[in-house]
């Protein structure tokens, strides 16, 4: 029997990671660019990059525990966002998940979610908080993988708080606020998903550098691209897909290779940020998929393990002897 005793904030783990919500802040505040890419639609757009310098000045001046400012959205982005959104409405029904399809209208009520209405991140987050304590924090822009998991093991969801360009409302680049709310946040409301992705976090906790990235791509598979297995056939349970009008109907055609989902499976996948997925991996049901993900994190090699504290919002290390 391995002796398990709680080591009071050793600092001798060869890999830092954060023990706090104060110790994690700081992750999310230092993304990994500032500037947009001369190639991005609202690269050149003065007013686009205003807005962009708003939500920047939000996100790196936010305190997790405090309310997320409210943002204003002009008339072309509320348009933007009606689009998809009215879009998508009709699609979930067939090909979302049963989970997101019992949730999803609470949260389109509960925060007015309307083809005239962007949600403020803040009720968005009071509403997921309020069913499995997942908050969410407004971040500037894409986050190194390490700092974004990290921020899953204390139930906090790294969103961005910006708009995708309206030149190009079905496409985006990188993650932005219709992704994160028509994505993200009405899965984090159920507490399977919940455990599942804060797993995900914890797993990442002190990890090597080899084992997170092997730990991005069982996210990438399952959190942002994952499909699980109904009567009804195949549906839609990943953010990347439940946010594109487009790909929550491809994954259904016959062109992508479809693989039963296995963490062993997915750390093999090299996977493209940009455009459709070639491979989608195919989840029994999101307890099936915990399992698995608990059984490949025993397998990380770190000479402890992690427990987070409800009570304290910390991260406890188990010393495995
Ligand atoms: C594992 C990890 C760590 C940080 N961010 C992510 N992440 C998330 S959550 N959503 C999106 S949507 C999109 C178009 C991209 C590129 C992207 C992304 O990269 C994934
Ligand atoms: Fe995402």
């Amino acid at each position: 029997v391995k002796s398990l005793e709680v080591v009071q904030g050793g600092r001798n783990d060869a890999v830092w990671f954060p023990r706090t919500l104060e110790e994690m802040n700081p992750c999310l505040t230092r993304p990994l660019y500032a500037e947009l890419e001369p190639s991005h639609p609202g690269a050149k757009d003065p007013d686009y990059l205003a807005h962009r310098k708003k939500c920047w000045d939000v996100a790196q001046n936010y305190t997790i525990g405090t309310p997320v400012p409210r943002m204003e959205y002009s008339e072309n982005q509320v348009r933007t966002f009606g689009a998809i959104f009215s879009k998508l409405k009709t699609l979930y029904p067939s090909n979302a998940c049963k989970e997101f399809n019992e949730i999803f209208p609470d949260l389109v009520q509960e925060c007015n979610i309307s083809e005239e209405y962007i949600p403020q991140m803040e009720d968005v987050s009071q509403f997921v908080k309020k069913r499995t304590g997942f908050t969410l924090r407004p971040v500037s822009a894409l986050l190194s993988a390490r700092d974004f998991l990290s921020a899953l093991a204390f139930r906090v969801f790294p969103a961005t708080q910006y708009l995708r360009h309206t030149s190009s409302p079905f496409y985006t680049p990188e993650p932005d606020l219709c992704h994160e709310l028509l994505g993200h946040c009405a899965l984090l409301a159920n507490p399977e998903f919940a455990q599942f992705s804060q797993e995900i976090g914890l797993a990442s906790m002190g990890a090597p550098d080899e084992y997170i990235e092997k730990l991005s791509s069982v996210y990438w598979y399952t959190v942002e691209f994952g499909i699980c297995k109904e009567s009804s056939g195949r549906k839609a349970y990943g953010a990347g897909l439940l946010s594109s009008v487009a790909e929550i109907q491809y994954f259904l055609t016959d062109e992508p290779t479809v693989k039963p989902f296995e963490p062993s499976t997915a750390i093999k996948e090299v996977y493209p940020v940009e455009g459709f997925q070639t491979t989608y991996l195919l989840a029994d049901s999101f307890s099936d998929a915990l399992q698995k993900i608990r059984a490949f994190a025993a397998t990380i090699p770190r000479p402890f393990t992690v427990r987070y504290n409800p009570y304290t919002q910390s991260i406890e290390v188990l010393d495995s002897k």
